[in-house]
């Protein structure tokens, strides 16, 4: 897979048990996390546009770590689509979902991972398309008790639970056969990027390794 392989949703979930979900406050900090995730066995980057820097981040890993595969988190409208897709981002994910970002992915060639809470979130997400979700806030809208009721009327969508998992209860998300993979912010523990700390990201990616399906 290189940097002009394009992307199906499925693949981005499948790369790994978990994606992680990193908010970046400075530049500097985005090459040296990436490369810490890739010494792990992550490739798969989801850059969050939830900070001012978010898309020089992602334009700096696109350039320098082109064995990383960088998307965009957190993207919530047509314009954040097309500057994801600018700045070199592979993927989008977003915590809900609109026709306006469906679309918007699409034109820019982007695959996207729509955020769904409820049945009817995914109604609207599957109806434009959309098979490969990421169920947002999963532990906070339901859970494992969620996705198994989902999986009898919604038997051909697959799901990233994202929100309130854990390296503890992620096992039980990856058990059910409507799950691909996890997301979660904590492989980037509060403090890592203030310390330098990558050493902690590798370790934290080597972890989860055991997760793997
Ligand atoms: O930024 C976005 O686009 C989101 O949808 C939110 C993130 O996916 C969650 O914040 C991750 O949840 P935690 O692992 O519990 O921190």
């Amino acid at each position: 897979m290189n940097a002009t392989t394009p992307l199906t949703a499925l693949q981005v979930m499948q790369d790994s048990p978990m994606i992680p979900v990193i908010v970046l406050n400075d530049v500097a900090h985005a090459v040296p996390l990436a490369r810490a995730f890739l010494a792990g066995g992550i490739r798969m980057l989801e850059v969050t546009l939830r900070t001012p820097q978010a898309l020089a981040c992602i334009e700096a890993i696109a350039r320098e770590v082109p064995e990383a595969v960088v998307g965009a988190g957190t993207v919530r409208s047509k314009a954040d689509a097309k500057a994801a897709a600018n700045a070199g981002a592979r993927f989008a994910v977003s915590p809900g979902y609109t026709g306006a970002v469906g679309q918007a992915c699409r034109d820019a060639s982007l695959p996207l991972l729509p955020g769904v809470a409820s049945s009817s979130d995914i109604m609207m997400a599957t109806e434009d398309g959309f098979t490969e979700l990421k169920f947002f806030p999963a532990v906070q809208a339901g859970g494992v008790g969620m996705l198994k009721a989902w999986s009898g009327p919604f038997f051909d969508v697959k799901f990233c639970p994202t929100g309130g998992v854990t390296l503890q209860n992620a096992p039980n998300f990856l058990a059910l056969s409507n799950v691909v993979c996890v997301g979660g912010s904590w492989l980037v523990p509060a403090n890592v990027q203030e310390l330098g700390d990558w050493g902690r990201v590798t370790r934290l990616a080597m972890e989860i390794q055991i997760l793997r399906k």
